[in-house]
């Protein structure tokens, strides 16, 4: 009996997976514990029949004095143990690398091409004919240096069990596994490898596991790692990768696709997820690809706050508030950048006759369909018809729209003179958007709150968003001035000595500034009153939440510190900063 394995992992393994599960412990949700749970449970029962075969003909084996002494199978439990904790700190540095991308928008659909000749196979398809023949060919290989019972032998047992596993995840996740970045792909699996490289590197130069010759190469990739080891940690963590690969890419077609899978579950069952892999990519719905994928580029283009915040949340949640923005953006682009009151008008009109139509449970989709490409700018329309309007209530959208009608005004007459305007006007713009952030969280994720305690949270959700556009007004009184807007109500410009004309004028100066002041202390109060109501949403949502809102809040305490001077143009917050207020806010 002994420790020295189980040094290995107290010294090796336990420590990275203490770091990666604290850097993780904020985003991770019952999914991704789900997910490695899964995970471990395939790589546990697959593993110990082939290592157990492995010890028992003496291709590698373990001195008694290097081991505690309980066995599984003749497979030390240290040796167990191992297969959980390197599934587990894998997927972990997976999930960690992989969390920034937004994997949906890589499903693409295949459809073969027609041709004289009959049906012509797409690119696609014959990379993953490819990789089938390059893990059939692995695979077939090893089963003949297993039969030829020499030095091959070791590497031979490592591809012929590995080969049909990397042969099935490459057959159903092919598209992920070429098509994401190599954050999600490449970089997990050298770094796992590369690390446990070393480790063994180490136990092997020690003894504390020996692997036999006559059944191995005697080759070395460098002194004191064994070729068949490096092959091993590489195949175990490709393996790993692949894994988690073909679940997100289960995971992506589920919530992807509304109309193969209508009200996905958040944790589908193993039967479910094959079922999406198994889907033809030839009835991947394309439209809906598109609106994802102009969706995140919108969001990443026009709001960095929101586009961090986004990153946060796991799984439907996530695609459907992509979806969300980029309807509000396109609304609201549409008004603002309008050539005259007019057109802003008709637009306005259009979008309301837009929601009618989607709203009219009579209607067939195809009326909302063809009233979209008729009348909407060929850029706009996957925006408006990927809303997800059936997971959301009719009121909020309209006022949205009644919110831009009181933009419209500035034309005619400031519409903006008392304080209650200024909260009918921030309630239409941000409250709404706030009510229907809750809305979706509430659809998706199983709650326990009664209907009293959802109205009350959606209240204050709604005042929420009141403080954020308080302190996006703060943050734009120049830019607003420049396109002859005024936000702050009348009655506070009359207090301060000031008039309209004034401050279209010269939207700086002290007197400005203490009017962005008083503005920023009823956003920070709304602010304080509200942000309590997060920490009684489902679970999921609260700490992406927090990291939507304090984001956006930080612009008003940039705007607030001492000696600030706003310029000409948009307070900002540095990237650093930006990111250091996520990393509280998912931690508090
Ligand atoms: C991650 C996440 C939450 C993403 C989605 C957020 C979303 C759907 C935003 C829509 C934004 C939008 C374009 C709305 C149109 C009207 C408008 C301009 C509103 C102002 C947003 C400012 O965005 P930006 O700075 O990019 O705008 P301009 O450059 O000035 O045009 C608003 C300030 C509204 C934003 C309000 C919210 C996102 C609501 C936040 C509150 C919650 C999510 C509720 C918190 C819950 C509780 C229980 C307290």
């Amino acid at each position: 009996m002994g420790f020295e394995y189980a040094l290995v992992h107290l010294k090796y393994t336990i420590p990275p997976a203490i770091a990666l599960t604290a850097l993780y412990r904020p985003l991770s949700t019952r999914l991704d514990v789900y997910k490695i749970g899964f995970l471990i449970t395939v790589a546990v029962v697959s593993t110990i029949p082939w290592d157990s075969y492995l010890i028992r003909t003496g291709i590698w084996s373990y001195p008694s004095h290097v081991i505690i002494g309980p066995r599984l199978y003749d497979i030390p439990l240290e040796e167990v143990f191992f297969f959980i904790i390197q599934t587990y700190n894998t997927s972990l540095l997976y999930l960690i690398l992989s969390k920034p991308t937004f994997q949906p928008v890589y499903l693409s659909v295949q459809r073969p091409k027609l041709h004289p000749l009959g049906p012509h196979n797409t690119l696609w398809s014959r990379y993953r004919l490819l990789g089938q023949l390059f893990f059939a060919g692995v695979t077939a290989w090893g089963w003949h240096l297993v039969k030829v019972n020499g030095v091959g032998t070791y590497t031979g047992l490592i591809l012929v069990w590995a080969g049909p596993f990397l042969f099935l995840l490459w057959t159903l996740a092919y598209q992920f596994i070429l098509g994401l970045p190599i954050s999600n792909t490449l970089i997990p699996i050298a770094l796992a490898t590369f690390y446990l490289w070393t480790v063994d590197t180490l136990a092997l130069k020690r003894g504390t596991w020996v692997i036999n010759t006559g059944t191995k190469y005697s080759m070395h990739l460098w002194d004191g790692l064994d070729i068949e080891e490096a092959l091993f940690f590489l195949v175990t963590n490709t393996l790993i990768v692949f894994g988690q690969l073909a679940f997100d890419n289960a995971l992506s077609i589920l919530y992807a696709f509304p109309k193969l899978f209508p009200n996905p579950a958040v944790h589908p069952s193993p039967l479910i997820l094959m079922q999406a892999l198994f889907t033809s990519t030839s009835i991947y719905d394309e439209a809906r690809l598109t609106g994802l994928q102009e969706a995140v580029l919108r969001l990443k283009r026009k709001s960095r706050s929101f586009y961090l915040a986004s990153s946060t949340f796991q799984g439907q949640i996530r695609s459907d508030l992509m979806l969300l923005y980029s309807f509000c953006r396109v609304a609201d682009d549409l008004v603002d950048d309008a050539s005259s009151a007019e057109e802003a008008n008709e637009w306005i009109a259009k979008l309301h006759r837009f929601l009618h139509i989607a709203y009219d449970g009579k209607r067939p989709e195809s009326a909302m369909s063809s009233y979209v490409l008729k009348n909407f700018p060929y850029d706009t329309q996957s925006a408006l018809l990927q809303l997800p309007f059936h997971k959301l209530s009719r009121e909020p959208l309209q006022d949205l729209l009644h919110g831009f009608e009181m933009d419209l005004a500035f034309n005619s007459a400031p519409p903006i003179r008392t304080e209650t305007n200024l909260e009918t006007y921030a309630q239409r713009v941000a409250g709404t958007v706030a009510q229907m952030c809750n809305e979706l969280i509430f659809y998706i994720y199983h709650s326990t709150n009664t209907l009293e305690e959802k109205h009350r949270i959606i209240q204050a959700g709604n005042r929420m968003g009141i403080a954020l556009q308080y302190v996006n007004i703060a943050r734009d009184i120049s830019v607003d001035a420049n396109i002859g807007r005024v936000y702050l109500p009348l009655a506070w410009l009359d207090e301060a000595g000031l008039s309209y004309e004034d401050v279209l004028k010269d939207p700086q100066g002290p007197r400005i500034d203490d009017l962005r002041s008083r503005l920023l202390d009823k956003a920070f109060a709304l602010y304080e009153e509200a942000r309590g109501a997060i920490e009684e949403l489902p679970v999921e949502a609260r700490g992406p939440l927090r990291v939507a809102v304090e984001s956006y809040m930080e612009i008003g305490r940039v705007l607030r510190q001492e000696g600030f001077v706003v310029k000409a143009g948009r307070a900002t917050v540095p990237k650093s900063r930006r990111l250091r207020v996520a990393w509280s806010a998912l931690n508090k």
